[in-house]
């Protein structure tokens, strides 16, 4: 009997199209067919409470908590993730063998009353539950009326057009991956509304000392991705834990070297700190550390107790 790779996913629209992704690049790298590959669908906590933020109910690992078991009790081989979503400490015996190369990481805002935030009337309402987001909508525009707005992209979507909001904004990668690109009127700039910490990089999550399935993403791993996470996800982890802040950051590669981007802000938007770095592409993990320490240091103490 012929062994299939078991790749497990959360059921969303969003998440099965990088699960199809994933197993498309990995048929056309090795020749496999269809066949040899079995996509596992795993229901999360996460996917399972929408009544309150994230934050509240427990985080980030909410979203990938079942499919983590799943993976040590070997019922899948590997597991697709948005980058995103993914919390900066995994369980022991897991870790990220591959990100696939990273698609446009902006935000969208999608508007309704107006094309762009700017455009807004006076006290309009915008959805968000991301505390980034929220964040960096009230520094742009402190008289928007910002309202919870959870549930996947085709669910805020339904929202918006049941009138719900004015305008909503959600990461232009996940509506490119699910063909809903065109439903965006502006396209947030990386500089003045900097996006999460792996938005737009879909990630590979598997047991650590697997050889054959290490040798089988090697082939489809991007390394400027993996580097530029590698910052990311430094400076997240730098920041995260003794925190709720919501913090954004950006890493480009270009040649040998990584440009990122740092911003730590208030949920009311009034008070950010910046850093902007670079350095070697090699270290990239350092660099996004070094850039947490410095974003730090600007922010007094009381920044990080306010809201806590
Ligand atoms: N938290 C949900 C989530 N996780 C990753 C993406 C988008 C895809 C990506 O960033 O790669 C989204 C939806 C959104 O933010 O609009």
């Amino acid at each position: 009997m012929q062994t299939t790779l078991k790749i497990g996913t959360r059921g969303s629209p969003l998440a099965l199209a990088q699960a199809h992704e994933t197993q498309a690049r990995l048929m056309a790298a090795h020749g496999m067919p269809v066949e040899a590959f079995e996509v596992v669908v795993i229901s999360t906590s996460g996917d399972r409470i929408q009544d309150r933020p994230l934050a509240e109910a427990g985080g980030k690992g909410l979203f990938t908590k079942e499919i983590e078991e799943a993976l040590l009790a070997r019922r899948i081989d590997i597991a697709v993730h948005s980058s995103k979503d993914m919390p900066t400490v995994l369980p022991y015996g897991l870790e990220l063998s591959a990100f696939l190369p990273r698609e446009d990481a902006r935000d969208a805002f999608v508007g309704k009353a107006a094309k762009t935030i700017a455009g807004l009337p006076h006290g309009a309402k915008v959805g968000s539950s991301s505390l980034r987001r929220q964040a960096l909508i009230r520094r742009m525009r402190p008289d928007l009326d910002v309202v919870m707005f959870r549930g996947n992209v085709q669910t805020r979507l339904r929202k918006l057009d049941e009138g719900v909001a004015e305008g909503t904004i959600l990461a232009y990668a996940g509506l490119k991956r699910l063909g809903l690109e065109d439903v965006t009127t502006e396209l947030m700039p990386l500089d003045s509304f900097p996006p999460a910490p792996g938005q737009g990089a879909i990630c590979i999550e598997s047991r650590v000392g697997d050889l054959d399935v290490e040798r089988m993403l090697t082939i489809i791993h991007d390394v400027p991705t993996g580097q530029a996470l590698a910052c990311e996800r430094a400076f997240l982890a730098a920041l995260d834990g003794s925190c709720r802040t919501p913090i954004a950051g950006h890493a480009t590669i270009s040649g040998e070297t990584v440009f990122f981007g740092g911003l730590i802000i208030s949920p009311d938007g009034a008070q950010s700190h910046e850093v902007k770095v670079e350095g070697p592409a090699q270290d990239a993990a350092r660099i996004g550390d070094e850039a947490a320490r410095t974003v730090r240091a600007k922010a007094s103490e009381k920044f990080f107790d306010g809201w806590a």
